[in-house]
């Protein structure tokens, strides 16, 4: 009986969810960085296919996936992280409704150019106000900061102003705090039709 109830709960939220979004359809671009091997590609794919990719392939320029829920369509622009491509992140970035920037936190040796990284592209002013998640990926290694706090500490996130910023310890291989960063970037993007 109760699954019957619960069964009839889904399909009544999953109706709900695409009557609005016949009516209230926004799409939403989101541009994924972060240097190489941080884990944008497998944690992109995560969200848009529900798979786990192993093959450590290298992005190449850019590749996007989507992720619909509901009323809300995230384009997200996953960019490769190798040093030659980091000069196109600007240009992705402008305009988008969040920036998502990834760093292997279980890799201290490259948190200093990581932020660096950050901060560089943070301060064009083509990107005021565009609002920043970031996440510490990797959550399920030993060795990875888990503090959200310390991760935010590592990266000075206190110092980037004028704009929403939040960060996520999350892990794309065993899929923690998947569910909060999906909700994080669909409250905080700003609203496009
Ligand atoms: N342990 C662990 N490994 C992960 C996690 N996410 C990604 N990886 C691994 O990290 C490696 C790099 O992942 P990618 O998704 O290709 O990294 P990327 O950030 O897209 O790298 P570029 O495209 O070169 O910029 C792969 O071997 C992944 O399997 C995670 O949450 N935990
Ligand atoms: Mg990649």
């Amino acid at each position: 009986m109760s699954d019957l109830v619960s069964q009839l709960m889904r399909s009544w939220t999953d109706l709900m969810d695409w009557l609005y979004g016949m009516f209230f359809q926004q799409e939403m671009d989101l541009s994924i960085l972060g240097l190489p091997a941080a884990g944008k590609t497998t944690l992109v794919t995560l969200i848009s296919r529900n798979e786990m990719i192993e093959d450590r392939i290298p992005t190449r320029g850019l590749n996007m996936q989507k992720y619909s829920k509901g009323g809300v369509t995230l384009k997200m622009w996953d960019l490769g992280g190798q040093a030659n491509f980091r000069a196109m992140w600007e240009r992705y970035c402008v305009g988008a409704s969040a920036i998502v920037y990834v760093v292997d936190a279980a890799d201290s040796e490259k948190f200093a150019l990581s932020r660096s990284e950050l901060h560089d592209l943070l301060s064009k002013p083509s990107l005021a106000g565009i609002p920043l998640l970031l996440l510490g990926n990797k959550s399920d290694l030993p060795a990875a900061v888990k503090s959200e706090k310390e991760l935010a500490e590592i990266f000075d996130l206190a110092s980037l102003k004028g704009r929403e910023v939040c960060a996520y310890s999350i892990s794309a291989r065993n899929r923690t705090n998947i569910d909060i960063t999906l909700q994080w970037l669909i409250a905080h993007s700003s609203k496009k039709s």
